[in-house]
C-alpha cells in the first residue's frame, strides 16, 4: 500500500526525501527481492481523495516532481503517471515476466468501495489457483 496523495510531502526522517520516491524505492524493495520473485503482487495506490483534495487546491505535480513536465494537473492524468512508475518498476524487475502486478487506487475511507476492491482481488486470486491446478 502507497499513498500516491504524498507527492508533495517529504519524510520526517531526511527531509530532502519526497514520500512519492520513498514508496518507489519501497517497491524496488519489494520487487527485487528473490523471495517474492514468484508472487504476484497487488498494489493498492491509496489516499487518492486526498490526491483529489490537494489537485483541486491547485496544488502543482510538477512543482514537486519536475519529471512530470508539461501535464495536464488533473486528476486522471497524475494517477495514471503515478501508477505507470510503479508499473515500470515491476517490469524493471520482472525480467522473466512470470509475475503480474495489479493496482487498485483506492480511499480506504471508503469501506464499501474498499470492500469490493478487496473482494475482487480474493476472486482473482482464487480463480489463479484454480486455473494452476486446471480446474477451470
Ligand atoms: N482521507 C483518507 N485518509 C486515510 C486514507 N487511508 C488512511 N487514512 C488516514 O490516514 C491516517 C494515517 O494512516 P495511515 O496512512 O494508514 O498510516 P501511516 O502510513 O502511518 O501514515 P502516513 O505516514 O501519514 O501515510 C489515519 O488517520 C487514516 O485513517 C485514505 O485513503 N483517505
Amino acid at each position: 500500500m502507497a499513498p500516491i496523495s504524498a507527492f508533495d510531502q517529504y519524510l520526517e526522517e531526511d527531509y530532502k526525501v519526497n514520500r512519492i520516491d520513498d514508496s518507489l524505492q519501497t517497491f524496488t524493495s519489494v520487487c527485487s527481492n528473490p523471495l517474492l520473485k514468484n508472487v504476484h503482487l497487488v498494489l493498492f495506490l491509496n489516499k487518492i481523495d486526498i490526491l483529489q483534495q490537494k489537485i483541486q487546491a491547485g496544488i502543482k505535480v510538477r512543482k514537486y516532481i519536475t519529471s512530470f513536465g508539461n501535464r495536464n494537473n488533473e486528476y486522471h492524468e497524475v494517477s495514471e503517471y503515478f501508477t505507470a512508475h510503479f508499473h515500470q518498476v515491476h517490469r524493471k524487475n520482472n525480467a522473466d515476466r512470470r509475475r503480474a502486478l495489479y493496482t487498485h487506487l483506492t480511499s480506504v475511507i471508503d469501506t464499501q468501495a474498499t470492500q469490493d476492491i478487496i473482494s475482487n482481488v480474493r476472486d482473482s486470486i482464487f480463480r489463479g489457483y484454480l486455473q494452476d491446478t486446471s480446474l477451470v
